[in-house]
């Protein structure tokens, strides 16, 4: 582990702008009632202050502060933080609505955003630079004097400090002499890289005032960026949840605060927080409704995915081999992925995670050889964890039989003005119908499904087949559905791949199939998918027979 550069520093900030700058991300909305829910996670998570947003500035944030102050969420461990900027020009702070309604919103906390780049000023505030330091002033001094605690964002803090450091400068002390706690410097643009930041900020400090640092993505670097800050003096550190934010996103929190509890060694948020993290940012996800990103640092799902032979036979003997740490303190978990690029320990690993004992070298041999030439063929088992368990288990001989097709049928007829003709309308379906014949328990059947598509008609069918046998497969249901061309350029004889996702309602599961014919793959997927299902389900015991009852 690296050397700790220095101890922590006292009164170290950990501040979380998920629900303000994390919110300005394209395609992210949050309500009321999801500010709130994402508030508890925080507080859960134990992140020093929480901006909740910009009261004034819109109906909703204005009632999320209203119901934080009502009591909506008790916070534990954190502090409720008001965004706003300086008075409007030509204006006493006092007669501001705007910096009125911080101090309305009832939050220990206002921070507010000061233009610190000269040509902002001139440009965009339209106003002249002594005037910017008395909107500074008279914000900042007369918060205090409402009672609230104040930090100060520098807005294009970087940028203006390459122009005209003197007037950045300039911001810096006049923020903290009214008063201001922090003063935040800020890469709005985000176009700054680590020894750029470390530089500025090392000057900077010089001037005795407290710094944070605020980063955006632009240059990927926020993370780096906002370390760079911490080595060079900044004891405040401002990011998202998930890395949410304007343009590419703002510096993502739990990677910032995990490298200086992990790396630096520094106690930042409550003990035994860190293990609660990964569960915390998909539960933020889940709120946001934004799908988490798989390779996200330290909490993503393939953090600690192993994928090469080579590492996994490492990782079998000690797992830290290939690891910078145990996944168990950040609450995330190893997992060994089965592919063509697979060895003998890869096999060997996810085996024993499913509870097999594949420790025969000839045994673990035969199987990965089996995966690889699937994998030739187009199957993929990393996404299709189900369907490696189906093979593992053909391959042992431990697949019970839970049914039996003996065929199945597809129909479908379009007609005139209805999907597949020009000037049809979508939603206007054609006649999908499939038949199958299938045993289930010692029962025959012949079963018609109808749907609004084939797979759809195929599922409807399969699921009625069964239902007779086996009553539990009215809580399956496909919830992703994925088409992919294996060998583009073959035209309608291409190899496809289908993945199929289905749910009992308690957990998901992944299927594959492959094939020239885009129906038969999916057949393939499908019936693997409730043959998955059933093998998962409890007190289903496939060779209770119900009686010869042939329904044909
Ligand atoms: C770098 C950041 O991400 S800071 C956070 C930015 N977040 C947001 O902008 C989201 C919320 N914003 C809003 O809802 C609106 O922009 C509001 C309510 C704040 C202001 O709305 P409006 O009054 O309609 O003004 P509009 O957005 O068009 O322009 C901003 C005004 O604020 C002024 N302004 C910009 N920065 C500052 C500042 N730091 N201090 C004071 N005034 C400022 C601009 O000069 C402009 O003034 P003008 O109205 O005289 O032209
Ligand atoms: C304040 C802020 O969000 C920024 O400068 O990026």
């Amino acid at each position: 582990m690296a050397a700790q550069p220095r101890p922590v520093p006292a009164d170290f900030h950990v501040f979380d702008t998920t629900l303000r700058d994390g919110s300005q991300q394209e395609g992210l909305s949050l309500s009321v009632a999801d500010k709130l829910a994402i508030t508890a996670l925080l507080d859960e998570l134990g992140v020093g202050f929480i901006e909740g947003g910009w009261p004034g500035a819109n109906p909703g944030d204005t009632a999320y502060f209203a119901a934080m102050a009502d009591g909506a969420v008790r916070l534990e461990n954190s502090q409720l933080v008001s965004f706003g900027f300086t008075r409007r020009v030509g204006m006493r702070a006092a007669d501001d609505p705007l910096t009125a309604a911080l101090r309305d919103s009832r939050a220990p906390v206002a921070c507010i955003v000061a233009k610190s780049h000269d040509r902002h000023v001139e440009q965009a505030l339209r106003t002249t630079l002594d005037e910017n330091l008395a909107m500074i002033a008279d914000t900042v001094s007369h918060l205090r004097a409402e009672g609230q605690r104040v930090f100060v964002d520098c807005e294009h803090f970087f940028d203006g400090y390459r122009e005209n450091r003197a007037y950045a400068h300039e911001v810096v002390r006049t923020a903290a002499e009214a008063g201001a706690e922090v003063v935040v410097l800020c890469d709005t643009n985000g176009g700054m890289l680590p020894p750029w930041v470390g530089e500025i900020v090392a000057d900077t400090a010089g001037l005795g005032a407290r710094l944070g640092i605020h980063a955006h993505n632009d240059t990927g670097c926020a993370v780096a960026n906002t370390l760079a800050a911490v080595d060079a003096g900044a004891s405040h550190v401002q990011g998202t949840v998930n890395g949410y934010g304007e343009r590419t996103g703002n510096a993502e929190l739990i990677s910032v605060v995990a490298n200086l509890e992990l790396k630096y060694g520094w106690p930042l948020l409550p003990p035994g927080s860190l293990r609660e993290a990964s569960r915390l940012a998909h539960a933020i996800a889940e709120v946001t409704n934004v799908p988490p990103s798989a390779r996200q640092p330290y909490v993503g799902m393939s953090s600690f995915a192993h994928k090469a032979g080579l590492h996994a036979s490492a990782i079998k003997v000690d797992p830290n081999l290939y690891q910078h740490i145990d996944p168990a303190v950040v609450g995330n978990d190893m997992r060994m992925l089965v592919s063509d690029m697979a060895g003998r320990a890869n096999i060997q690993m996810k085996g024993s995670e499913l509870g097999f004992d594949l420790s025969d070298r000839d045994l673990a041999a035969r199987i990965t050889d089996r995966v690889k030439e699937r994998e030739a063929d187009g199957y993929t088992y990393e996404a299709a964890d189900a369907s490696f368990e189906l093979l593992l288990r053909r391959e042992l001989d431990q697949l019970p039989e839970f049914f039996a097709v003996h065929s199945w049928r597809m129909y479908t007829q379009g007609h005139p003005g209805g999907e597949g003709f020009p000037g049809g309308r979508v939603g206007d379906d054609s006649d999908t119908e499939c038949t199958v014949k299938l045993t289930a328990r010692g029962v025959t059947q012949r079963v018609v499904g109808e749907g609004n598509g084939p797979v759809n008609a195929l599922d409807q069918a399969l699921q009625n087949a069964l239902l007779t046998a086996y009553p539990v497969v009215a809580e399956f249901g496909l919830t992703d559905y994925r088409v992919r061309i294996l060998d583009q350029g073959h035209g309608t004889d291409a190899t496809v791949r289908v993945l199929i996702q289905t749910t009992d309602g308690r957990r998901l599961w992944t299927t594959v199939g492959v094939g020239q014919n885009v129906i038969e793959a999916s057949w393939e997927a499908l019936s693997d998918a409730y043959l998955y299902g059933l093998l998962h389900a409890e007190a289903v015991d496939p060779a209770e027979d119900l009686g010869r009852l042939e329904r044909v």
